[in-house]
């Protein structure tokens, strides 16, 4: 197919099916306009704690005064000992205080993590004849969806990033319909995955004075959906975005992220921007805005967004744990049951993930949707 024109990057990348990665691929000098995001919503050094100590402001006794210096790091937890109340209880405060944290020594093997990351990449570095074959207009089923930026109608700037979305409906459609390049992956890593995503939904439920999981599984966790994202060499990457600042819509998001870095978490009620770095083997969890709901604001889904790469490509691998779409969310019965106010009201949660499909990212808007 031909480069496109200077002003036909758009149509390039989005209609003609060749993604961020196929504008990566011609090896421009210059990021295309289409993708330079306003200033506000480039990644902004002096707003990024990475390592050094910081001071705030704390109030004691009604006294101003500088904090210790506290060291900014998201929580790594081992959880090799699910039966310790100790790592319940920083699971719980992870969730709290940062709405994201990272797990290690989780049982599910290494092997199966490297996989589905080496199936990722073999289904991005398909020919373009082939990976159009999943886009909205062209994929043979609605579970299957390969899309570049987030929702190319209706961003603005585009993203640069390329994903291809699965969702999970039963093994038989998984194996007819989800591409052969990275189907069995995608469902190893989702089936290994599962018993220590019902453990953390446990872990996190019972702090909410909620044991009865069982009959509570479709309002939890009754869909799963597994993306692909890949998020090619950038020139210019410090005008562009892989993923603008958003929360995710799930009730929590389990995620492998490879070797090169670049996501970011907002340190919830501030303005700075930490990394979460990868660690060998990790994976890295993040609370939703179902569960920020369910729990009444308890739990909280913070604002993140990944950088553009300059040097490497990026795979990143979630798998969205949520409620079933036909499913009422609100805060549940248990965390009221104190008499605390609902600050959430009960929505459709169909309803709700249309909502975050239908606007660009932006930040942690979603969740007024369900506000009261
Ligand atoms: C950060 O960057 C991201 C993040 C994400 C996703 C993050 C999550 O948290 S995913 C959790 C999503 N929840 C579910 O998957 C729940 C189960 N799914 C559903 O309930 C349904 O798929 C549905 C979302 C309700 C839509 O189904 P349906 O009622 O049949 O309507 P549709 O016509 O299919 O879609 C409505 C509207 O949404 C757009 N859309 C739907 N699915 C996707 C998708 N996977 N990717 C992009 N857009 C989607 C669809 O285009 C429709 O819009 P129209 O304008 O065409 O009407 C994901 C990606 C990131 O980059
Ligand atoms: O690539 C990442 O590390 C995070 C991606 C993300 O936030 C998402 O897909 O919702
Ligand atoms: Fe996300």
């Amino acid at each position: 197919m031909a480069p496109p024109s200077l002003n036909d990057f758009r149509n390039f990348a989005v209609t003609k099916g060749h993604g961020a990665k196929g504008i990566s691929d011609l090896r421009l000098d210059a990021l295309p306009d289409q993708y330079i995001q306003p200033p506000e919503e480039r990644i902004d050094v002096t707003k990024v704690l990475d390592k050094e100590p910081r001071f705030f402001l704390v109030s004691d006794n009604g006294q101003k005064r500088l904090s210790d210096a506290v060291f900014l790091v998201v929580p790594v937890i081992d959880i090799s000992n699910l039966d310790d109340p100790v790592v319940a209880d920083r699971i719980a405060e992870a969730a709290e205080k940062w709405g994201f944290f990272q797990i290690v020594n989780h049982g599910v093997p290494v092997e199966v993590l490297e996989n589905v990351k080496v199936a990722a990449r073999r289904f991005f570095e398909l020919p373009v004849e082939e990976k159009i074959k999943y886009t909205q207009e062209n994929s043979p089923s609605k579970a299957v969806r390969l899309t570049t930026s987030f929702i190319p109608k209706a961003d603005k700037v585009l993203e640069w990033k390329d994903y291809l979305s699965l969702f999970y409906v039963s093994d038989d459609e998984s194996s007819k319909y989800w591409p052969a390049a990275c189907k069995n992956e995608a469902m190893e890593f989702m089936n290994k995955s599962e018993f220590v995503i019902k453990w953390l939904l446990k872990v996190l439920m019972q702090r909410l004075n909620v044991e009865d999981l069982d009959s509570k599984e479709s309002l939890l966790m009754g869909s799963r959906r597994i993306n692909l994202n890949y998020y090619p060499i950038c020139p210019n990457p410090e005008l562009a975005i892989g993923v603008g600042r958003h929360s995710d819509v799930s009730t929590f998001t389990f995620l492998l992220q490879d070797h090169i870095g670049g996501l970011y978490v907002r340190k919830l009620e501030t303005d700075f921007w930490i990394q979460v770095p990868p660690i060998p083997g990790s994976i890295v969890i993040n609370v939703g805005d179902a569960l920020e709901i369910f729990s009444n604001g308890k739990y909280k889904s913070a604002e993140h967004r990944v950088a553009a790469n300059g040097n490497n490509n990026r795979i990143s691998v979630p798998i969205f744990v949520n409620p079933s779409p036909g499913e009422i969310i609100g805060p549940l019965p248990e965390v009221l049951e104190n008499g605390e106010k609902p600050i959430y009201k009960h929505v459709l949660y169909s309803d709700y993930v249309k909502h975050f499909y239908r606007k660009s990212h932006d930040g942690k808007l979603t969740v007024d949707f369900a506000k009261v």
